[in-house]
């Protein structure tokens, strides 16, 4: 039975809860559907679990910023946070460890050049290898998975670990695949099992496939940071480790949180959030840009106006490239790539819109609700880069464009991915025209579900512009 004044929502049955109420295929419509039943509050059991989804800007906007204190903390009973031994950033509850980790990661990723030239130079110096990738293929279909995974994976990789991998490496092609398998699994059928039945987890079932992976990426990683130790000078950091080694040193054994272990899994952390993330975006953009060779041809225009002259794109131009600007948001804004999140409510019965949540309680902030809210877009439901431009033609930004999230567990590589989505995008279509291949069908938009939403996968024709 519910709890007292508990949301409402469907009937839960017996040791399942509701989860046949969700489709493990794809349960965004699903979501969605329960909104219109119940509204933007309503309460769901995974097995014997109570969770309750949130939609809305209004409700996530009170939630995850004005109780943030209340709905910051992540549940720690979860596949997820065994497969990451509750150790990292992403899934670290709301405590001193997760502060002082995350207020680290961002000093670092500042100081190691994001807002600076340099973070520009190393996303300049991976373009290169995209632009070689598709020079290659001129004339030609190619798929691009590959390709935008490895750039992403390599962009931070350069921040955490001072190295890029060609894209035929061995660590490259592990680390990415085990990133993109878990986070299909951790969204699965299987994960939902583990969660919710218990007995189950020692089983040999399939999620035991995600623990090898994970297994395979600390070694990985270990191998790295142990490197570092032989090779680093203490007091000149070329990286994050060695950021986070330096760190250690001054900590020493104090009992403060910060521990080697950590430093493996806090790595693999922005790695994973790095990548799978990034790509996934840049491939939905293109995507719809192939298939709008209109929005394309207009976002060259005002490149080729704007970078007249210029050898290369800085971050900075983007005040001068409103359209480019509109578009590149309004993809973020259908690729919708993070699609949901989870909290747990970590204080004693909160209030929210009325209802009493208690301490423990799973929160579900269904941001794709957010992104496609009528009333809050002009073209809540269509690829239009109108949302994001004005009558007078300038980029604006809505109050409902959060694909970062928002509150404190908001995401803490937005700088980044919003300078990686900029500087790539504006580089290829500087350069090349891209087209939906003739003998490539009607275009399916529907994403792949998972922690991240997957573009199917599909193939690129690439030309060289006439102006280049
Ligand atoms: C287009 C690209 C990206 C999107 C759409 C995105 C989206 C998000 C979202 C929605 C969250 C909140 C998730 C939650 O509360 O469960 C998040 C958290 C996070 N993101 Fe990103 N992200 C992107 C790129 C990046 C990059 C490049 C990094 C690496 C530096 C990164 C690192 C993180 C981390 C570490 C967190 C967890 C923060 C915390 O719990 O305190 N993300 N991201």
């Amino acid at each position: 039975k519910r709890p007292k004044n508990f949301p409402p929502g469907p009937p839960i049955l017996p040791v399942l809860g509701n989860i046949l109420n969700l489709s493990l295929e794809n349960p965004l419509k699903d979501f969605e559907k329960l909104r219109k039943s119940y509204g933007n509050v309503y309460s769901l059991f995974i097995g014997p679990k109570p969770a309750v989804v949130i939609n809305g800007m209004n409700v996530i906007k009170e939630a995850l910023m004005t109780k943030a204190n209340d709905f910051s903390g992540r549940p720690q009973d979860l596949f997820v946070n065994d497969i990451t031994k509750r150790k990292g950033v992403i899934l670290a509850d709301y405590g001193p460890s997760w502060r002082e980790h995350r207020r680290f990661a961002l000093m670092t990723l500042r100081n190691f050049g994001l807002g600076k030239n340099s973070m520009e130079e190393r996303i300049h110096g991976e373009i290169k290898h995209i632009i070689n990738t598709l020079e290659k293929s001129i004339g030609k279909s190619l798929t691009p998975q590959v390709m935008f995974h490895n750039a992403a994976s390599n962009i931070i990789c350069q921040v955490l670990f001072g190295t890029r991998y060609e894209y035929d490496d061995e660590f490259i092609r592990v680390i990415v695949r085990c990133f993109t398998e878990n986070a299909k699994i951790t969204n699965g059928p299987w994960t939902m099992l583990y969660d919710s039945v218990p007995i189950v987890r020692k089983l040999p079932l399939p999620f035991t496939k995600a623990f090898k992976n994970a297994e395979t990426c600390q070694s990985l990683a270990n191998r790295l940071v142990t490197e570092h130790k032989k090779t680093r000078v203490p007091g000149e950091p070329r990286d994050f480790v060695d950021c986070y080694l330096d760190e250690l040193d001054k900590r020493g054994s104090d009992g403060s949180s910060f521990s080697e272990e950590q430093l493996i899994m806090y790595a693999l952390d922005l790695h994973f959030a790095g990548t799978d993330t990034t790509s996934n975006t840049l491939l939905t953009g293109f995507l719809y840009l192939m298939t709008n060779p209109h929005i394309q041809e207009r976002c060259q225009q005002e490149i080729d106006k704007v970078l007249e002259g210029k050898e290369w794109v800085g971050f900075d131009d983007r005040h001068n490239m409103p359209y480019v600007q509109a578009v590149i948001h309004e993809v973020q804004r259908i690729a919708n790539t993070v699609p949901l999140s989870v909290f747990h409510c970590t204080t004693k019965d909160t209030e929210l819109m009325g209802y009493s949540i208690p301490k423990g309680t799973m929160i579900i902030p269904n941001l794709t609700s957010v992104l496609n809210e009528e009333g809050q877009w002009k073209f809540p439901h269509e690829f239009n880069p109108e949302n994001f431009l004005n009558d007078q033609g300038e980029f604006v930004k809505p109050e409902a464009f959060m694909p970062f999230s928002a509150g404190p567990r908001m995401c803490l590589g937005e700088g980044l991915a919003r300078m990686e989505l900029f500087l790539i995008t504006v580089t290829l279509l500087r350069k090349f025209k891209f087209i939906w291949p003739e003998d490539a069908g009607e275009p399916d938009y529907t994403p792949v579900y998972g922690v991240t939403l997957t573009p199917k996968p599909y193939y690129m024709k690439v030309q060289l512009r006439a102006t280049q």
